[in-house]
Order: C-alpha cells, then structure tokens, then sequence
C-alpha cells in the first residue's frame, strides 16, 4: 500500500491486517527512525553523505502486530519520539540517500519474506514488492490530509500543516530513487470521501476478491 502522508495507509493497513489477520509493516516509521538516530547524533541530516556513512549503524527492530505495532532503534523503544516534528521535518532528506534507501530495502524484504503481511510506504508496490498479490494507491486531496493530521495534534495549524504534507509530497515524488508513484497494476483509491471503516471494508472485499480469482 503506496501513497503520499496523511492518506490513510497507515490506518487503513492497520485495520485491514487486524481484519484478515495479517502482520503489518510500517515502513514510514522504519525511516523515521533511522532519521530520530541521525538527529540524536548530531548528523547533519542535509549532507548526504555524511548520512550515507552511517546508513549502517543503527540496530533497527519492527513488531509487526497491527494492533500493537513496535519500533526499537538500538534496543530504545522510538515510537512516540519519530512522530515529533523534528524527525518530521527531516525524514524526507533522509529517505532520498540511496544508502539508507538500500539497508531498510534490505530489511523490509526480510520481514515480508515470512509472508501474510500489509506493508505500506512510498515504493512498496514499485521496488519493495512489486510482485505482492494485492497492490493499491491511496491518495486524498490536500485539504483532507491536513485537516486529518491536524486532527490528531491539539493546536496544530491546518494551512501549516497542508503546507508540510505538499512540501513533502513533492520530495518524496521528486527524488531520484524509488520515488513515489503509483505501482504497475496498482488499484488508485481516493479516500477523500471515505471513513476509515469505508476504506477498510473496500479493501478487504478487495483482498477477498483477489484471493478468489487466484485460489489464495
Ligand atoms: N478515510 C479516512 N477518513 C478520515 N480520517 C482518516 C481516514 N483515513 C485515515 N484517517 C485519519 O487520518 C490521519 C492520517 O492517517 P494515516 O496516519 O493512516 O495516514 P498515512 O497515509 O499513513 O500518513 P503517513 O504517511 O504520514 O504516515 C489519522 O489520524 C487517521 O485516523
Ligand atoms: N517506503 C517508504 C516509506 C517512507 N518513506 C519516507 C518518505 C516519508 O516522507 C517518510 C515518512 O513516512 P511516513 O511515516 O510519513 O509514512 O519516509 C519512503 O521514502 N519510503
């Protein structure tokens, strides 16, 4: 599941995995925290190089349980620090150094190799698992993804906040490796109109209809 910040993967991926009983892998947040530990280290985050030197270094570990998803960087849970809007604000820059790109490549193939999972991010249908059995695009308009994520933060500002989300878009669809973009067979759903249970019960039927055509 693919598609820009604030669309609903994580929710609706989430909520499909607990539906089918499936893991669930949030990719997003492995690079939120390899960037949480650059920023701890005082790595200059806007040099690429000095980025890439260290892609390797930290110890990354993801609990894939959709109803209590996990992240530890080097054995120090980072699941509420990620979501601050220092990694935020960096993540972006950090996610564009093929270095980085490559070791959590590396790691997310581990982790789906197990099988019965939802992954969703920026290139899991076009470089992560291009071969998945079910791939979709989730998008929304602009205003909507602001007005949720603002939601979810007291005191957030909506036009602040809409700002980020298309400053980030296009870096994250700019970039030169595996940037984002619809997948080759991927099924677009605009969840502008739909509540989350909506979306979830689309893709589930979704899901079901392809295991029925494939005999999975
Ligand atoms: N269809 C929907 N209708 C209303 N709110 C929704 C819907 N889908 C998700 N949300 C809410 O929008 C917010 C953002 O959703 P979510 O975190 O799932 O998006 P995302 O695409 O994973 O974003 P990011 O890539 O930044 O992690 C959450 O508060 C979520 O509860
Ligand atoms: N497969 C992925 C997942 C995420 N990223 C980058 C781009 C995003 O701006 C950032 C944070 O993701 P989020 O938590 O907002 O889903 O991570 C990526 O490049 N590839």
């Amino acid at each position: 599941m693919d598609g820009p910040s604030g669309s609903g993967k994580s929710s609706s991926a989430r909520g499909v995995a607990t539906r089918l009983g499936l893991r669930y892998l949030d990719t997003g947040a492995m690079f939120r925290a390899v960037t949480w530990w650059m920023l701890e280290r005082g790595v200059d985050v806007e040099d690429p190089r000095a980025v890439a030197a260290l892609a390797e270094e930290p110890v990354l570990v993801s609990g894939t349980d959709p109803q209590a998803p996990t992240i530890t960087v080097d054995g120090t849970d980072v699941a509420g620090p990620i979501r601050e809007q220092a990694v935020t604000g960096a993540v972006s820059a950090v996610s564009t150094v093929p270095e980085v790109r490559t070791r959590l490549l590396r790691e997310q193939r581990s982790i789906i190799g197990d099988g019965d999972i939802v992954v969703e991010g920026r290139d899991i249908g076009t470089v992560v698992a291009p071969d998945a059995d079910v791939k979709l695009y989730l998008t929304a308009d602009p205003a909507a993804r602001a007005a949720r994520r603002t939601a979810e933060l007291s005191g957030a500002d909506v036009a602040a906040t809409e700002q980020d989300l298309v400053r980030r878009d296009a870096i994250d669809s700019g970039r030169a490796t595996a940037p984002l973009r619809m997948a080759d067979g991927a099924l677009h759903l605009d969840t502008t109109p739909f509540t989350l249970d909506e979306v979830v019960d689309q893709i589930v039927a979704l899901v079901q209809q392809a295991r029925a055509t494939t005999g999975g």
